[in-house]
């Protein structure tokens, strides 16, 4: 059996790297334990953490009692210190305001309305909240991002280019006559199509890239700092790649392919929603056009 094939199919997932960055294991991290942005977390390395209401803040809490930079959080060596960044409402550890002072494992740091626990790296909690924060993020089938994480990271990224004037692509794939598939060989073994093409996926994008499963057969990656033809080429590249892949499904030897459409962020699209329909209207002109092609808008 060669290693595109899909039968037998196992409830099992695989971790496959390449793939979207995880947070290094040992390293320590705030997780959102109360209010607006329950679950989100940030990881403490050699980059300080911004908390804050901006979609550029690392930790972004979209709230109004959070000030748009409400506080940082850094490492030196050992010791993680965090500093009060001139907060309306000022940054409170354990419930007593603070400028600045060095954070112990567990410490619950108020900003607003929101509570944050530190957690260090040598607590077994951090791996805890690894667990529950990578449930919340990915796609249990394919360990890609979900949608909603997606369109979090989508909104962050446009906010970051069209400050820095930088560019940004939208690309969405959709996997073509996939219902047949379906149909023919049953939903389990279309899963495990959905997990190859993911992998396939993985394999391709960079680690500034983030891809995620956006639909039941759909996928999507922006791509930071690409322009039209850099995304046209990966697309290309995927399309390709994938096309060449052979799957064994009820016996025979079967091909997949996809069709993807491209949009970049213009003056006209600046936003998820119209980025997204944009690259969405692509998509639409790749299918009409007989499939298996990626189109740009
Ligand atoms: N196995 C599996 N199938 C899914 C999942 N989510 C959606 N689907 C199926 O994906 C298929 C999507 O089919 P359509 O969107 O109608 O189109 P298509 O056959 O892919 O054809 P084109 O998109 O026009 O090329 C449907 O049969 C859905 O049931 C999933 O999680 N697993």
């Amino acid at each position: 059996m060669s290693p595109t094939d899909v039968e037998p199919v196992t409830t099992q997932l695989t971790l496959f790297t390449p793939g979207p960055r995880r947070p290094a294991p040992r390293s320590a991290c705030v997780v959102v334990i109360h209010g607006e942005g329950l679950g989100r977390r940030a990881d403490i390395e050699e980059k300080p953490v911004i908390v804050g209401r901006s979609q550029e803040a690392d930790l972004h809490i979209p709230h109004m009692s959070v000030s748009r930079q409400h506080c940082e959080i850094w490492r030196v060596g050992d010791i993680y210190r965090i500093r009060d960044l001139g907060a309306t409402n000022r940054t409170r550890v354990n419930d007593r305001p603070v400028e600045e002072i060095a954070l112990d494992d567990g410490d619950h740091i108020t900003i607003g309305e929101t509570i944050l626990k530190f957690i260090s790296h040598s607590s077994v909690e951090a791996r805890y909240h690894e667990e529950v924060y990578q449930l919340a993020t990915h796609d249990a089938l394919t360990e890609l991002y979900n949608r909603r994480h997606f369109v979090e990271q989508v909104d962050k990224e446009i906010a970051r280019s069209l400050r820095h004037g930088r560019p940004l692509v939208m690309c969405i794939i959709d996997v073509d006559l996939f219902k047949p598939i379906n149909d023919q060989y049953g939903h389990v073994a279309g899963d495990g199509v959905l997990r190859r093409l993911a992998q396939e996926l993985r394999a391709w994008v960079r680690d500034e890239d983030i891809a995620a499963r956006i639909g039941g057969e759909e996928f999507a990656v922006l791509l930071p700092e690409s322009d039209l033809a850099a995304a046209r080429a990966f697309a290309e590249r995927v399309r390709a790649a994938i096309g060449e892949l052979r799957f064994t499904l009820g016996g025979e030897e079967r091909r997949i392919t996809i069709s993807a459409g491209l949009a970049d962020l213009a003056m006209d699209r600046s936003d998820r929603s119209t980025l997204m329909k944009a690259a969405d209207a692509a998509l639409y002109r790749a299918k009409e056009s007989g499939r298996n092609r990626v189109c740009a808008y």
